[in-house]
């Protein structure tokens, strides 16, 4: 079963061929890159903004929501799966899986 986060990325992609009226990911493909750049910026600060505060875990879970999916329809727009971040990912842990925490960050790049 996929979870939530691969049937957003796939409904995302799903946009730039089914332009469905009423579709704000379609709206972001039609304005375009910088368009969508400037949303994965306004998304970050506002993540950072609500983490500022104490006790709100609802909101930084909501700007996180919006902030992942803006970074889900960026990555659509470049052509970067899931399954290219994950990979990264995997490539890093890999790399580094034998290190001590403290070495990790040092070794890694
Ligand atoms: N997860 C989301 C999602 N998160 C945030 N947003 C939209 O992101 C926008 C961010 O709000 P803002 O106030 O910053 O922006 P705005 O003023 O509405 O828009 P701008 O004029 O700044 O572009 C809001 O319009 C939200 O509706 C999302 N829009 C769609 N999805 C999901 O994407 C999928 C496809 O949705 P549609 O493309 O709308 O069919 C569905 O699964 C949706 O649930």
């Amino acid at each position: 079963m996929k979870n939530e986060m691969q049937q957003l990325y796939e409904t995302i992609v799903s946009r730039k061929s089914d332009a469905q009226e009423g579709s704000y990911t379609a709206y972001l493909f039609e304005k375009g890159n910088e368009k969508i750049l400037k949303k994965v910026g306004e998304e970050c600060t506002e993540v950072i903004i609500a983490a500022m505060k104490e006790d709100n875990k609802e909101e930084i879970v909501n700007e996180i929501g919006d902030l992942l999916y803006h970074l889900f329809v960026l990555m659509a727009e470049k052509g970067i799966s899931l399954t290219d971040v994950e990979e990264e990912l995997a490539r890093r842990s890999k790399k580094t899986g034998n290190l001590k925490p403290e070495r990790r960050k040092i070794e890694q790049y």
